[in-house]
């Protein structure tokens, strides 16, 4: 025969009640030999907890308990007065103690189930079934321990063999679970979630052929899937394995439950009320798949600190420790030993947290005398997440995802077997840490959760071509590449799962207000870890914004160049607090935009390399602008208009003739080496005579004729085969501080060198370097364009997420 045990969810009466119900009913039709172990229906053993607590407390308790009658009895023909009028007497004889013994407890949460037997047999019965309710306190004895009894087997193995002789054939047995009774007739209960322990104890006894648990999810997953959306359910497990989940605390499965299985090989399959064609998750004596890893928390947890210099190498501390509290009945669940022996800590369920405080500190009395032990004290709202089959020498995985987003665990410690490693977090950081360790663990993809500032021309198309590239950097990289926020400056749009294509209508119609406060509480509340900002924005005033979201664990990928060209103190003090954070800031597209440019000065730098100038046509525009003024005999501001025509240059062209950002990237360049330069230290040429400088951009486009004879002039002043080019120079002794010469100037080159041989738009950087010589590398090709811009901010992003891999 088989046992089937429902679970309280799986008799609630919003689903789950009718289709347990009918999956008994098909077990009938298909004449299998079955009984049914049932739960309380719904939250029961809760609410009658929470009723006997404001009875306790003299509080009015009476309508929650007719509500409970109302929802228990709904509309069932069973007849529940006994319990009903039970529990009423109990209530009102603890109302006026003002108190309740475990005793009285175990009377009053067994109702939850008898209730439950009755009402599930009584809907059988209507559907024709030969349904026979069976109270376990008639069947189940233990000792006397209320709260969380044991079973005496030898005793109840009897009484339920002869229970299910007298009750066979077509009868079907509803059994009660949880529940059972001392040898003096007391009741007992066998422990919260304890109906499962009593579906074991009778398929041991009955020697059944397979146990069947229902509840209200697909099986055993790789962590609990209330907390972790991307774990994965499990096919099968070995009783060793399944026995390491329910010790660490799977709430899905107690530890005792495997035991009576084991001893009689009886595989448990976890299954789904509510998709019960499912295959659920088979326990079983197999022992075929290797290495296991799941992850287990217990939430409500405090940990326990004893410190004190006389605890240093002292013997049997960690004895008397646990010999006190189980004298107090407190169970550790983990304990841990500081690195210098001063301190001891180890983890003890939150409700007993006081009393293993007060215990500890009368067991250490006299050491605290000798000043051996100076002080115990708890850290309480914290969890523990224990790691099951995950060994000590790959432990570093996890831990550095862990520290990458800014999750320090408070203590860890490995189990005997080394097999499982436990850590103790922030219960706020729960869900977060457990997340970032699941998808470390388990990620075949590995989720980066995206925050863009900005949508214009290069944002815009970046966030378009994340979106379109997102399956195939799945299939290829395994990095799923999760765009969760996109901002402006007024409103932003959030999806802790994905914006989506329609993003820019999403956004103008938002209504939530951008601020980097908002963001990030949005982020915060969705416990995202591997985040990455980027910035596509121009503005002077975001960059403020950046060692907050560093603070707040994300890297950064930037096109904007303001961070790397203010004062230097504020370049320093980002970088400190990227080195304190332990982030990435990655802006590839600042100088050259998608040139890998930034990267191979930075390798050439830090590999030991010395680089003795950098010089180059940084500027895509002035690039465009001097080749073909140069090539053709065309006017300076024919060529200058058709920039313009093409969309070149920006709104007002003398942004680009200034020569500032050409500057800038030449101090990117520098700052890149170590060099501390500022911004007023280059030697700018503008290329806008003082004239011309001020009044609107219509003036000025209407008077670029005027530049026609300064740039013709120099054009004709230059020796033969020579060409224009407006340069970035980054020279002088580069090694030194105060050493670099930077000047961005307008020079006349040979047409065969390399800088005179540069057509359209395209940027070219020399990098010379001491072992290279007199032959620079050269990096050239499109240094502009929305396009390029967007893919070498791709390329970043793509570079950090690899790095967190
Ligand atoms: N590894 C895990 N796999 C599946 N569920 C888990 C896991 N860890 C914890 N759980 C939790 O266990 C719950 C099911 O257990 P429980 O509430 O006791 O069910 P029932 O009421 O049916 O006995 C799920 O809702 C889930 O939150
Ligand atoms: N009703 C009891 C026993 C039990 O096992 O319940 P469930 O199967 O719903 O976890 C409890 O809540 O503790």
């Amino acid at each position: 025969m088989k046992i089937l045990k429902f679970g309280g969810k799986s008799l609630a009466y919003d689903g789950g009640f009718d289709k347990a119900i009918n999956i008994i009913l098909e077990k009938v039709h298909q004449q299998e030999k079955f009984a049914v172990v049932v739960s309380a229906i719904g939250n029961a053993t809760d609410e009658l907890e929470e009723i006997l607590e404001k009875a306790k407390k003299n509080e009015v308790y009476q309508v929650q308990l007719e509500n409970f009658k109302k929802y228990q009895q709904r509309n069932s023909a069973a007849d529940l007065n006994p319990e009903f009028e039970l529990l009423e007497k109990l209530f009102e004889g603890v109302a006026l103690l003002g108190d309740y013994s475990k005793k009285i407890k175990d009377n009053v949460l067994a109702q939850g189930e008898v209730i439950s037997g009755k009402v599930v047999t009584q809907a059988l019965k209507e559907k024709g079934i030969n349904a026979n309710f069976s109270d376990t306190r008639q069947l189940i004895k233990t000792d006397a321990k209320f709260g969380n009894a044991q079973p005496v087997d030898v005793i109840s193995r009897k009484n339920v063999q002869n229970h299910f002789a007298t009750n066979n054939g077509t009868t079907v047995n509803i059994v009660t679970g949880f529940i059972a009774s001392s040898t003096d007739g007391e009741t007992t209960t066998l422990g919260r979630n304890g109906s499962n322990f009593t579906a074991s104890l009778l398929a041991n006894y009955l020697d059944a052929e397979e146990l069947q648990s229902f509840t209200h999810v697909d099986g055993i997953f790789t962590a609990n899937p209330d907390l972790v959306p991307d774990a994965k359910k499990i096919d099968q497990l070995s009783f060793e394995e399944a026995n390491e989940i329910a010790t660490f605390g799977a709430t899905i499965l107690h530890a005792k439950t495997i035991i009576p299985l084991i001893e009689k090989k009886i595989p448990l399959r976890i299954l789904n009320t509510f998709n019960h064609t499912h295959n659920g998750t088979l326990i079983n004596a197999e022992n075929s798949r290797k290495g296991i890893k799941s992850l287990s928390v217990l939430e409500n947890v405090t940990l326990v600190n004893l410190e004190g210099r006389g605890l240093l190498g002292k013997p049997g501390i960690d004895a008397r420790i646990f010999r006190v509290l189980a004298q107090n009945n407190i169970s550790v669940s983990i304990i841990s030993q500081g690195s210098s022996e001063r301190g001891i800590g180890f983890i003890v369920n939150a409700v007993d947290a006081q009393k293993a405080k007060a215990a500890i500190e009368a067991e250490f009395e006299l050491d605290f005398y000798t000043n051996d032990v100076s002080s115990v004290y708890l850290t309480e709202n914290v969890s523990v997440i224990s790691i099951i089959g995950q060994e000590l020498a790959t432990f570093n995985k996890p831990y550095d995802a862990l520290i990458r987003n800014q999750i320090v665990p408070i203590l860890f410690n490995n189990t005997v077997t080394g097999k499982n490693v436990s850590l103790v977090v922030e219960r706020v950081q729960l869900k977060k840490a457990l997340n970032v360790i699941h998808s470390e663990i388990f990620g075949i993809t590995k989720k980066i959760n995206l925050v863009i500032f900005g949508h214009g021309t290069v944002g815009k198309t970046l966030i378009n071509q994340l979106l379109e590239s997102r399956e195939n950097i799945i299939q290829r990289k395994g990095i799923e590449l999760n765009i969760v926020a996109i901002a402006n400056s007024r409103q932003f749009i959030f999806n802790a799962k994905g914006v989506s294509k329609q993003w820019e209508s999403e956004l103008q119609t938002s209504i939530q207000k951008s601020s980097i406060e908002t963001i990030l509480s949005a982020v915060k509340e969705q416990h995202l870890g591997n985040l990455i900002a980027i910035d596509t924005t121009a503005s002077k005033d975001f960059v403020s914004n950046y060692v907050e979201l560093i603070k707040n664990g994300f890297d950064l990928v930037s096109a904007n160049k303001i961070a790397n060209t203010k004062e230097y103190s504020f370049y320093k003090n980002l970088r400190e607090n990227l080195h304190f954070y332990q982030k990435n800031y990655l802006y590839e597209t600042n100088v050259g935009a998608g040139l890998p440019l930034i990267d191979t000065i930075r390798l050439l730098h830090h590999s030991g390399e010395n680089i003795t100038r950098i010089r180059g046509v940084f500027s895509g525009t002035l690039s465009y602008l001097f080749n073909t003024f140069s090539a053709t005999d065309k006017n300076f501001s024919d060529v200058l208009n058709e920039a313009i025509e093409k969309g070149f240059t920006e709104p007002d062209p003398r942004e680009d003739l200034n020569g500032n950002d050409v500057g800038r990237k030449l101090l990117i360049l520098a700052r890149e080496l170590d060099l501390s330069n500022e911004f007023s230290e280059i030697k700018i040429q503008n290329l806008i005579p003082e004239n011309l400088r001020e009044g609107s951009v219509e003036e000025f486009l209407n008077r670029l004729e005027e530049l026609n004879p300064i740039y013709q002039n120099t054009k004709n002043n230059q020796n033969e085969n020579h060409v224009l080019r407006y340069v970035g120079d980054l020279s002088g002794d580069l090694s030194v501080e105060n050493g670099a010469n930077l000047e961005v100037s307008l020079v006349s080159v040979p047409q065969e060198s390399s800088l005179g041989q540069l057509k359209g738009s395209d940027s070219i950087f020399e990098i010379y370097t001491e072992s290279y010589g007199e032959h620079p590398i050269v990096i050239q090709g499109a240094g502009a364009g929305a396009a390029v811009t967007a893919r070498g901010v791709f390329g970043d992003i793509l570079r950090l997420a690899e790095k967190s891999k």
